[in-house]
């Protein structure tokens, strides 16, 4: 499933532009693996710079804040969100996957079950830039306005199609979820989705309260916190 919602909000959106214009960049094939490597030029911010200590924490109070991201990942662990940018020859990071567990400062270690971007430029500030989700024979391509997150499977083989024009910044980083399974975690998403448009139309009743005991039921069984 891929999913898209606003995240970040305009001032958010800003301080983060100001502080990554400021910001060291450095060849984003420090962290990637072989196979990703010969697929990625691109740039990041490392992850011990102070700008990226401040942005870390901003989208991650962001993330926290956000029904539709907690509804959806189901998070147990977020890697520390990182950030990147795709301009002149460095602009482009072809079909790949992202390794399974990923290593954060400190030692944790996150399984990537869920990938997430976060678009930091207006999409008509320039041209390329869509992320390519290709998810079985179907493909997907994804530009979002500034603040918004697009959330997909971390199983996917995906890519950063060229930007021609102008400079594309995002925000991206991985998800743990506390269901494992991509089948699950959507089952619950369209449970809670129903719950909320039937909560909508008719407030709560006694069947509301059964099928919210059935999400949490479900919930427990598949949960691993
Ligand atoms: O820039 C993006 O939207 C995705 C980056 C990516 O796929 C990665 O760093 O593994
Ligand atoms: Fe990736």
């Amino acid at each position: 499933m891929v999913l898209t919602f606003p995240l970040l909000s305009e001032p958010d959106v800003e301080r983060a532009r100001e502080l990554l214009e400021g910001a060291p960049w450095v060849d984003g094939r420090a962290t990637a693996g072989d196979q990703a490597a010969q697929a990625k030029r691109n740039e990041q911010v490392p992850g011990d710079a102070p700008a990226a200590r401040e942005l870390q924490a901003l989208v991650l109070r962001a993330l926290e804040r956000s029904p539709r991201f907690l509804a959806a990942a189901l998070p147990k662990r977020v890697f520390p969100p990182a950030f990147n940018r795709y301009a002149d020859e460095a602009n482009h990071y072809g079909p790949h996957v992202d390794g399974a567990v990923r290593f954060a400062e400190g030692g944790q270690r996150v399984r990537t079950d869920l990938s997430c971007t976060v678009f930091l430029c207006a999409p008509e500030s320039y041209d390329g830039g869509e992320l390519v989700i290709h998810d079985g024979t179907a493909s997907q391509s994804v530009k979002l306005p500034a603040g918004h997150a697009v959330l997909y499977p971390g199983t996917s083989v995906h890519e950063v199609r060229p930007v021609t024009r102008g400079s594309r910044l995002a925000s991206f980083f991985w998800v743990e979820s506390m269901v494992r399974g991509e089948e699950r975690r959507r089952l619950l998403l369209e449970l809670d989705d129903a719950l909320t448009a039937l909560r909508q139309l008719h407030g709560e009743s006694a069947e509301t309260v059964s099928l919210m005991g059935t999400y949490h039921n479900l919930l427990r069984m598949w949960a691993d916190t």
